[in-house]
């Protein structure tokens, strides 16, 4: 979505630009916290969003990745059709060395503060014993694990979704969404990257798999008869797909130019190294891009569910909507002759002012 280089600006300003609603920074000197949450948009419902704790380099970097990642939940909920809004809190400070129980209880007494305008979950540097801590101060947290209530691990929840997202974009590019026969190169087999190999596995795609661990490369590979690929030669291999289920920014001016894929489809978050750029490159080369804020879904699909009573059924339901929600986005972005997450955010933020709409009439 739109997120403007606001380096130079006031807070205020860059609140504005970004279309911020509320932000509160958390001071605690006896347990050190130092933390910000920021909410972007309740219309829709409660801001929900990760709690990342990080050794950030600056006090405006934190901000800087808390404004951007809570916009990205507010449009991530909108174009799932969930009841929610967006938002994100983070910890400034190092997981290893500087969290304490303290801390964290510290940080969810500012969190029920709130009094249910803002929901969290785990993210980078939390975990689900950290959403335990918080939640022996306040209701307002999801993702603690199945042995007290919660609904646990959502990342197969996630790999589900962005298996729906990769049979979406099939279907558009080759007519049918069978994945029998297609070639699928998964970069980052992890918590999501495992499943989702696992899933294409099962219906006979042809599997590439690297990662910067060895080890696991070795280990997934053989486990599901995938065939591992240097993380080097990414670009120069002839699949079909590439998933990209590791970090960010591998979509740039020079990866394009490579790329022999007819679709990206993958759960890594902010895929594109600059957003409308590569967006209209993608475009321009005829390459199908899934945006990835609608395709990993799942993991805050899998919140939602827990919120209202988990049910593994229901959550599975929603998850298979990603297939849906893509179809639209890769409809609109032919149509319109724009870049997919163009599309998306058009969506996104349509549903908003149309509820926004409802709310405000009698
Ligand atoms: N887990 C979820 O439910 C969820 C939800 C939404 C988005 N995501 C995003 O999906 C991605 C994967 O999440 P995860 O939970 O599987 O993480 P993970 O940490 O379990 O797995 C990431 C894997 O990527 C590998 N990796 C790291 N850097 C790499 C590189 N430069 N090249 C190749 N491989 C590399 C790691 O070794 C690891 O095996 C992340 O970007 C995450 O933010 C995850």
């Amino acid at each position: 979505m739109p997120v403007p280089n606001t380096t130079d600006l006031s807070i205020f300003s860059q609140l504005t630009d970004y279309g911020h609603h509320k932000i509160v920074f958390c001071n605690d000197p006896d347990t050190g916290l130092k933390a910000i949450i920021a909410i972007h948009d309740t219309t829709l419902g409660p801001a929900l969003g990760g709690t990342r704790m990080w050794a950030y380099k600056s006090e405006r970097d934190a901000l800087n990745d808390v404004l951007r990642l809570s916009k990205t939940m507010t449009y991530k909920a909108s174009v799932s059709g969930l009841n929610l809004g967006g938002g994100s809190a983070v910890i400034i400070g190092d997981p290893r060395k500087d969290k304490t129980e303290a801390l964290m209880r510290k940080f969810g007494r500012f969190i029920k503060n709130l009094n249910g305008e803002f929901i969290t979950a785990e993210d980078m540097g939390t975990n689900p014993r950290d959403m335990e801590y918080i939640r022996m101060e306040t209701q307002h947290v999801t993702g603690y694990p199945e042995t007290i209530g919660g609904s646990g691990d959502p990342s197969p929840i996630t790999a589900k979704g962005v298996f729906m997202g990769i049979k979406a974009c099939v279907k558009e590019t080759f007519g049918n969404d069978t994945l029998a026969g297609r070639s699928v190169i998964v970069q980052g087999i992890g918590h999501v990257g495992e499943t989702l190999v696992r899933l294409l596995r099962d219906e006979n795609t042809k599997v590439y798999v690297s990662d910067i661990n060895e080890e696991r490369v070795g280990q997934i590979s053989k486990k599901y008869g995938a065939q591992p690929v240097s993380n080097n030669n990414i670009f120069d291999i002839d699949a079909d797909i590439y998933a990209p289920c590791a970090m960010g920014g591998t979509i740039n001016t020079s990866t394009i130019k490579k790329l022999k894929c007819a679709i990206i489809a993958g759960s890594a978050n902010n895929q594109l190294e600059d957003e409308s750029l590569h967006g209209r490159m993608l475009l321009d080369k005829g390459v199908i891009l899934a945006p990835d804020y609608v395709i990993n879904a799942g993991g805050l699909i899998n919140c939602y569910s827990e919120l209202m009573g988990f049910s593994r059924k229901r959550t599975l339901q929603l998850t298979e909507n990603i297939y849906d929600a893509t179809r639209s986005i890769l409809k609109l972005s032919k149509v319109e002759n724009i870049p997919t997450v163009e599309a998306a955010n058009k969506i996104a933020e349509k549903r908003i002012a149309d509820i926004k709409k409802i709310k405000t009439s009698y």
